[in-house]
């Protein structure tokens, strides 16, 4: 540590947005950025660079290992493992899925409806393109797939391609029955309409097979001498430089050395700009810890209020998710390549997935309401716009292997909260994503309005699927029986649902009378210095998958630091991270880990030497299925 150094940037946390930023900044070589990750380096773990392994690092030292509060929302109170990475790259380190599907409508949102100027589908999306390094699919690829490479990026940090092989099942079944059914199966949907099915890229680098995320992207430039990473640094909280009134400004950032090297608790570092990029459930806390945030949650903790920001640690939410697979089939898998999981992707509108009747009765409740306790009104105004101006609101994930096709809600309106309770500064935060909180009027009835909506589309678009040629001739079973009553199949959803790993929120970027922590130049209201870059800033759930979207807004918001710094403005000195450059075909190599496939759907290495590539797969058979989900049942770690 360099105890004199006072640093352009100190950013907390070295995950997705957090890394992804220090490196864009760091492009300036006249700009000095430090970053403190809490955990270990993992980068040279097989079971993060093998794209297949994912998931293995759940429940290790790469994991933080949080659960959610009780949930009273959920079937038996379940409390939910929200997993986050603890390592190098954070929580990209342990998943997978690249792709920008967000919408044009839904992006233009921020700055339209929101008033977050300059946050906007084109400014996202191009930040999004300059994160990429996209690799086109082979010329044999599934005829599937269709990338537009216009409409990807080609010299960003973070590769991203089609997967080697495509499960035949939806190139040959799912989809054609999704076309007789009347539903678009669009090619290439990185140009702002997402709608549709279809498969999407994947993070990762082709050359190698390796996952590519903010770990690897910092492989490549770890030798510059204007970044300072430390691992095993865990924030505790902001030193402030003046907390006298007007807006309050930090000197640095306290942490604690975890690694045991050190028995001095007391570390800190210094710089002009602080960042928080510690994820939904680092950076709340660290705000919170400071002295941001609600008095009556501070105090009786004994910390000193310096902002009074009530909204802290609200906005936290993560789209239901039905975890245990409505449609079985009979199809044997034959996979060309080496992976089992599979990036076939249906986003659609509630027009799409609902009963006209169901549509119909769920509008006129939307029109007839005015706001929802615990959601912000702006927040409210967005997702009434989502629904009626047709936006994605439900998924289908195909994944896996043939027996996985899992359902979510992609935008909640159940949104909870994240806070401390203690005043150990190493205590775990207290998550509750209140699922299924909201209340609404369907028609005589009340309902609860994530569930319902999840349960009645996932029936329809079953239903759809059940009864279209040639898919419903491999449909063996669907499981809740499409034919059951709404209310009947509605409680074994219920039974079924939980996590879907995607939480954000929690340091809603909004203007302050709407609830917001931060402004659209990512500060925090009532500071001068303090900002925060990652996933606890979308002001609303975005109707995708959050990862593309977390990397867009560390390169957005690295852009929008240089023009306050008035540092260079380059997007261009991107390093060579593959084999390959813009618009390039992807070469895989022509070797396949060995891995075989355990009833969560993780895949495990079937030697002690996972780095040996000698070919071939091992399918489950069905009666490790119903043991896995009695296992996972007990304990869900989802992997989306
Ligand atoms: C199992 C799983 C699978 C997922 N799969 C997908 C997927 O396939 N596609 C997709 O789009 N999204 C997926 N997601 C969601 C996506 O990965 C996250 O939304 C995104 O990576 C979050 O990025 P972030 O920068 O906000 O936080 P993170 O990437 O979690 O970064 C936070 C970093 O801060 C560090 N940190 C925390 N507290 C402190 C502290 N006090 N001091 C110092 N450092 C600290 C953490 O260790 C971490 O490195 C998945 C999530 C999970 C959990």
């Amino acid at each position: 540590q360099n105890t004199t150094q006072v640093y352009d940037y100190a950013i907390a946390g070295a995950g997705t947005a957090g890394l992804l930023l220090a490196i864009v900044l760091t492009e300036d070589p006249s700009i000095n950025v430090a970053v403190l990750e809490a955990g270990l380096d993992g980068r040279t773990n097989p079971n993060i660079t093998i794209p297949e392994l994912r998931g293995e690092i759940i429940d290790t030292e790469y994991d933080w290992d949080y659960y959610s509060t009780v949930q009273p929302g959920l079937y038996e109170n379940r409390s939910q493992a929200v997993n986050r990475g603890k390592t190098i790259g954070g929580t990209s380190a342990m998943n997978w899925m690249i792709h920008n599907e967000d919408s044009r409508v839904q992006l233009d949102i921020w700055e339209s409806l929101l008033n977050l100027t300059g946050w906007n589908w084109e400014t996202l999306s191009t930040a999004f393109r300059e994160s990429e390094m996209f690799f086109a699919p082979p010329a044999n690829a599934s005829s599937a797939e269709h990338p537009n490479p216009a409409n990807h990026g080609s010299s960003g940090y973070i590769c991203s391609t089609l997967q080697r092989s495509v499960l035949s099942l939806l190139s040959d079944y799912v989809t054609p029955a999704l076309l007789n059914a009347g539903y678009a199966v669009p090619g290439d949907r990185n140009g702002g309409n997402v709608t549709g099915a279809g498969f999407l890229p994947l993070a990762i680098c082709p050359g190698n097979y390796t996952r590519s995320y903010a770990g690897s992207a910092y492989t490549a430039v770890q030798d510059r001498q204007n970044l300072h990473l430390y691992t095993n640094a865990q924030v505790t909280n902001i030193s402030w430089a003046s907390t006298a009134s007007g807006n309050v400004t930090a000197r640095g950032l306290n942490y604690v050395d975890t690694s045991g090297r050190t028995s001095n608790n007391s570390l800190s570092i210094h710089a002009d700009e602080i960042i928080l990029s510690s994820g939904i459930a680092g950076s709340p806390p660290i705000l919170e810890r400071s002295g941001i945030g609600n008095p009556d949650i501070l105090m009786p903790l004994n910390i000193t209020p310096v902002v009074n920001l009530s909204s802290v640690g609200t906005g936290l939410r993560d789209p239901l998710m039905m975890q245990y697979q409505p449609l079985q089939y009979n199809f044997s898998v034959e996979f060309t390549g080496g992976e089992y999981a599979q990036n076939y992707i249906d986003l659609r509108p509630a027009q799409d997935v609902l009963s006209a009747a169901d549509y119909n009765a769920a509008s006129t409740w939307l029109n007839s309401t005015a706001s929802i306790p615990g959601l912000e009104d702006a927040q409210f105004t967005v997702f009434k716009h989502l629904w009626f101006t047709r936006q994605p609101l439900i998924e289908m994930a195909w994944q896996y292997s043939s027996t996985q096709s899992m359902p979510y809600t992609l935008v909640p309106l159940s949104q909870g909260t994240v806070h401390i309770n203690s005043s150990d500064p190493m205590a775990a935060p207290v998550i509750n994503p209140n699922y299924n909180s909201v209340t609404a009027t369907i028609g005589n009835e009340t309902v609860s309005w994530d569930i319902w909506l999840l349960s009645r589309a996932s029936q329809f678009y079953v239903t759809e699927l059940a009864s279209h040629e040639p898919f419903s001739s491999v449909l063996t079973k669907t499981d809740p029986d499409h034919n059951l009553s709404p209310a009947a199949y509605q409680q074994i959803v219920y039974e079924r649902s939980g996590t879907s790993q995607h939480l954000t929120g929690g340091l809603p970027m909004l203007p302050r009378s709407a609830g917001g922590v931060v402004d659209a130049q990512m500060l925090v209201y009532g500071t001068s210095n303090v900002r925060v870059v990652d996933g606890s800033i979308f002001p609303y759930q975005p109707s995708a998958h959050p990862m593309g979207l977390t990397y867009a807004v560390a390169v957005h918001a690295a852009k929008i630091l240089q023009q306050i710094k008035g540092s260079k403005l380059t997007y261009t000195e991107v390093p060579a991270i593959s084999n390959g450059s813009s618009n390039a075909t992807a070469s895989f190599p022509n070797v396949r880990p060995t891995v075989t496939y355990d009833p969560r759907g993780s895949a495990v290495p079937a030697s002690s030497s996972v780095g040996v590539y000698t070919g071939g797969v091992k399918k489950l058979e069905m009666s490790e299925w119903v043991l896995g989900f009695v296992v996972v049942a007990l304990g869900w770690n989802v992997l989306m």
